[in-house]
């Protein structure tokens, strides 16, 4: 993980970064999609791709779509009536937003983690151990290695290791994030999608879970969505930019934070807007 400084001043240069720019292999290949609430048009002609085992972040103001478009990405947006996506969002070449794809099967691929922890009120065990159930019958010997495994995973096995049978509410805020980014983890996804997970937690609990998220990467292809500048440097490799439902700048983290070609790229990461 890097700091990089923010720049000040705009740089002249080519027009704006739109489009692929893909930091080795695309896991995820986003070709102009659309996104519609009803009749309010959410996200415009977005193309972008999300490197495998790298951290793609997505920044602007609020209202912007950054939600919406991670909602796409394992069609959460199907459980609401009057929400439709058009276009293409390749995982691995196969076009997850086909009427004929197996919900269940992309939703184990294409895990989420929400900016509110959200533990099942079960044990701490079980919260693990459910999500694995749903798609694999496997032994208690076989499920408790799984559980510590995805425990360990997150960073989370040795605080945790002596009480699996305590309610997985018990935990503080921080513990119960790892909690779900052990379930997340659990049941073997590709992609991890994290939609601005540290914004309910302290400075502490964050930086493990911006940790986690460095290490996390090794195995999965994550994107994260988030209000925090520094952090948004601090974990991804690439950031997209989006502003109005369009995705005004995408490309490398460090290019976007020191010399952005777009001037309302600059105006919202040096603070004057959003
Ligand atoms: N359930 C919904 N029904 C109708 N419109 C919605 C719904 N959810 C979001 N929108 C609209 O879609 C647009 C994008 O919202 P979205 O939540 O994706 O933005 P965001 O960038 O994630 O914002 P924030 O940073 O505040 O979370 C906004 O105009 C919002 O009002």
């Amino acid at each position: 993980m890097s700091e990089i400084s923010i720049a000040t001043s705009v740089p002249s240069g080519p027009g704006p970064l739109i489009g692929n720019q893909p930091d080795g292999p695309a896991k995820v290949i986003v070709r102009d999609l659309n996104f519609y609430y009803g009749q309010n048009h959410a996200l415009k002609h977005i193309n972008l791709s999300l490197a495998a085992n790298r951290v793609t972040a997505f920044i602007g103001p609020s209202g912007c779509g950054k939600s919406t478009l991670l909602r796409v990405f394992n069609r959460m947006y199907d459980l609401y009536p009057g929400q439709r996506a058009e276009g293409q969002v390749m995982l691995d070449g196969n076009n997850i937003l086909d009427p004929k794809l197996d919900l269940n099967l992309l939703r184990a691929r294409v895990g989420m983690v929400f900016q509110k922890p959200t533990p099942f009120p079960m044990t701490i065990y079980e919260n693990i151990a459910f999500g694995i159930r749903l798609y694999e019958k496997i032994s208690k010997s076989e499920m408790d290695g799984r559980v510590e495994k995805a425990l360990r995973s997150a960073a989370l096995w040795n605080e945790v290791k002596d009480k699996l049978n305590a309610s997985g509410l018990s935990l503080s805020g921080g513990q119960q994030q790892r909690l779900c980014i052990a379930r997340t983890i659990a049941v073997r996804p590709e992609v991890i999608l994290f939609d601005e997970p540290c914004s309910a937690l302290d400075p502490i609990s964050t930086a493990k879970i911006e940790e986690l998220i460095d290490e996390l990467k090794e195995d999965y292809t994550i994107a994260i969505v988030t209000h925090n500048m520094q952090q948004a440097a601090r974990v991804s490799e690439s950031t997209a930019f989006m502003y109005l439902g369009e995705l005004i700048e995408f490309g490398p983290t460090n290019k976007i934070f020191t010399s952005p070609n777009d001037r309302r790229t600059q105006d919202y990461i040096t603070g004057r807007f959003g």
